[in-house]
């Protein structure tokens, strides 16, 4: 499980004020002839280069690392050696989605395209960006397969961590060549001969083979690309065989549609041909093919070996259609070709409420999601109603940091006026009758009855891997078992560095475990995760009940063992935000039949017009109105009148 996306009016890329872009701006306020002509002269001269290169001499990498130990960076020195951007003109070409920049991660896989002189023969290489982040597995593993090798990069002042181990894993499952890169050894704290020890005794990777560099400073990044082309395997494949293509990531353009990014393992394809979906069945012609260089330049053919990107004519509506490891064929070879394996559907794993404060709001954030989800595939949205929040959305993303990033996104654009619920995990019900139910809405899940009809019911857990120094074992563990962990494996690494693995419920995780991790161990631990299945638990559903009506928005689904605390917690908090009425208004967590808390708010009445002169009609007009407007924002849970604030503030973290 995990993924991408790109947002709202930011959808559209980052496009790098590079030199040649810079070039292109300048003709065009100039005339349009002075415009067209060097550009098709530097596309005709770039493919004339490509395409006396055999395949031979392609080279189709990607870089393996921890978030932070230096990906982007060090691409972008790499294009810069191999002139494809210009020296200093522009940072981090790969980490193009402004979430990226906001947050410094890497969401989105990118690719870009460089040619190499290396001893009087040039070489097409194809750097794969792959995400850092756990959520985007499925982006991470697709790149892996677009590839031959990798750059298994390790920051030297903090060594192997979590996701170095996961990622080589996965790299090496996929058969990946690994080129040892040890990074940002300007830094005082850097420390090589320990990574290097790290990479000999976690990886069995030779010393020898390593290049220290400073992707920073650019030293000793030259080495690389030498190394890149002696020790990673050039692709094979056959571009008079018929198309094999396989899409790694894909995103929207206003104009041109989705735009696909593909590696062709067989055959060649060119605009104007018809290709088929394996996936979707669905047929598209093409109408523009071209490399990522490092934005898109067309081509006139892509062909066996190569990455790139192509768009169809008419335009692919739906970011969905494209989806992740699926394969295409020219249409007439469905039956010759084999699709490729490793296409899977993404699955949401944690999902999120999200209601406007004022219902006339609702237009607007119906557009907002909508233009947020236009350009991620993985998210998943069904219109929910609550009785208690009015009209609002379930949305489903692959992993927390999807979610929180999407939560950003809207909070953003709409501030105050938007309540989201916090995140919950979906729960399987497997019923007498051996039917089997994924519930991701808590209000559905059974109650009651459940004794009659449910013969089990199952919590999704998550393997997790946690790399720390030493000296904080003792608290992480403490962590993990207060979060219903259960520890699979402990190794020390090096003497100071252990490897813990943990299988979790996913529901823990998605409360703020990472935030809690980050603070047992002063920031020092890193975590990765990957999906461990459904597994047997004792699960009850929580619900609020205000004058004995259920708040259907706030019901969680939570472990037994979290009943009465988290019960507790509740009432007094959902207490400090109820105004008074001219009733008594009781507030209950319950689950089942069973009470497990209860407070009491006393009666009092509140007359805007008690303080005000009779004859005042004008200020009695306007506070009366003033009430009218306040009451927009109020909803009723059965007799009792809640201000959305209220459900805002008791739903906050
Ligand atoms: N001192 C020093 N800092 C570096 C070096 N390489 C990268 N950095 C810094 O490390 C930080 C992270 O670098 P990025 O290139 O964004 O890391 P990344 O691996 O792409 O991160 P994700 O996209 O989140 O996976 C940035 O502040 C860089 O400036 C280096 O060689 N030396």
């Amino acid at each position: 499980m995990r993924r991408c996306f790109r947002i709202g009016d930011s959808l559209l890329r980052y496009r790098p004020n590079n030199g040649l872009h810079q070039a292109f701006r300048c003709s065009f306020t100039t005339t349009t002839r002075s415009f067209a002509a060097p550009v098709l002269k530097i596309q005709s001269e770039l493919e004339k280069r490509i395409s006396v290169i055999p395949i031979d001499r392609f080279r189709n990498f990607c870089i393996v690392a921890h978030v932070d130990h230096g990906k982007s960076t060090l691409s972008d020195r790499l294009l810069e050696i191999t002139g494809t951007i210009q020296a200093g003109s522009n940072k981090q070409v790969l980490d193009k989605l402004e979430v990226e920049r906001e947050r410094g991660i890497t969401v989105k896989a990118q690719t870009c395209s460089m040619i190499y002189n290396y001893q009087g023969e040039d070489y097409l290489l194809n750097l794969v960006d792959t995400p850092g982040h756990v959520d985007f597995r499925a982006e991470v593993s697709r790149s892996y397969a677009s590839c031959g090798g990798a750059l298994l990069l390790i920051d030297a002042s903090q060594g192997v961590q979590a996701q170095t181990v996961a990622n080589f894993y996965l790299a090496f499952s996929e058969g990946l060549r690994l080129v040892p890169i040890i990074n940002k050894i300007d830094l005082p704290s850097a420390d090589p001969p320990r990574a290097l020890e790290q990479m000999q005794s976690t990886f069995e990777l030779d010393p020898a083979n390593a290049v220290l560099v400073s992707a920073k400073t650019g030293l000793n990044v030259e080495a690389i690309l030498p190394q890149t082309i002696e020790q990673i395997p050039a692709p094979t494949g056959d571009s008079t065989a018929p198309l094999r293509l396989l899409l790694i990531d894909s995103w929207y353009d206003n104009f041109k549609g989705v735009i696909l990014l593909v590696r062709i393992f067989e055959g060649s394809i060119r605009p104007g041909e018809t290709i088929r979906s394996f996936a979707t069945n669905l047929k598209y012609i093409v109408g523009e093919v071209g490399i990522m260089y490092p934005d898109q330049t067309p081509l006139t053919v892509l062909r066996a070996g190569q990455l790139g990107y192509i768009y169809f004519n008419p335009g692919m509506k739906r970011i969905r259609d494209a989806k992740v490891g699926d394969t295409f064929t020219t249409v007439g070879n469905e039956k010759t070709v084999q699709p490729l394996p490793g296409f899977e559907e993404p699955k949401a794993m944690v999902f999120v409420a999200a209601f406007p404060v004022d219902q006339s709001d609702y237009g607007h954030l119906e557009d907002s999601i909508n233009a947020i989800v236009l350009n991620d595939r993985s998210v998943t949205v069904s219109k929910e109603s609550s009785e208690a929040l009015g009209a609002g959305w379930r949305l489903g993303f692959l992993g927390t940091l999807h979610c929180s990033v999407f939560e950003d996104r809207l909070r953003q654009e709409h501030g105050a006026s938007i309540i989201l619920t916090p995140p919950t995990v979906p729960f399987k019900v497997i019923w007498t009758t051996g039917k089997e139910t994924i519930i991701s809405n808590p209000n559905e899940f059974p109650d009651d009855d459940r004794n009659q009809k449910v013969a089990e019911l199952q919590e999704p857990y998550v393997s997790v891997t946690i790399a720390l120094p030493e000296e904080y074992i003792g608290k992480v563990i403490e962590l993990c078992e207060g979060n219903r962990g259960v520890q699979t494996k402990l190794t020390f690494f090096t003497a100071t560095q252990v490897v813990l693995k943990y299988d979790l419920p996913l529901a823990q995780l998605v409360d703020d475990f990472f935030g809690k991790l980050k603070g047992a161990t002063k920031g020092y631990a890193s975590l990765d995760y990957e999906d461990a299945g459904f597994r047997r638990s004792n699960i009850q559903k929580l619900q609020l009940l205000v004058n004995k009506v259920p708040v259907d928005a706030v019901s969680r689904v939570v472990h037994t063992s979290q009943l009465d605390r988290l019960g507790r917690e509740w009432v007094s908090k959902f207490k400090e935000h109820v105004d008074r009425q001219m009733f008594e208004i009781v507030i209950q967590a319950a689950s089942g039949r069973r009470i497990v808390a209860r407070e009491t708010i006393k009666p009092f009445r509140k007359d805007v017009l008690q303080k005000l002169h009779a004859a005042d009609v004008s200020r009695r007009k306007k506070l009366l109105e003033r009430q009218k407007e306040g009451r927009k924002k109020l909803r009723a849970v059965g007799n009792v009148i809640i201000e959305q604030k209220a459900f805002q503030a008791f739903l906050a973290k």
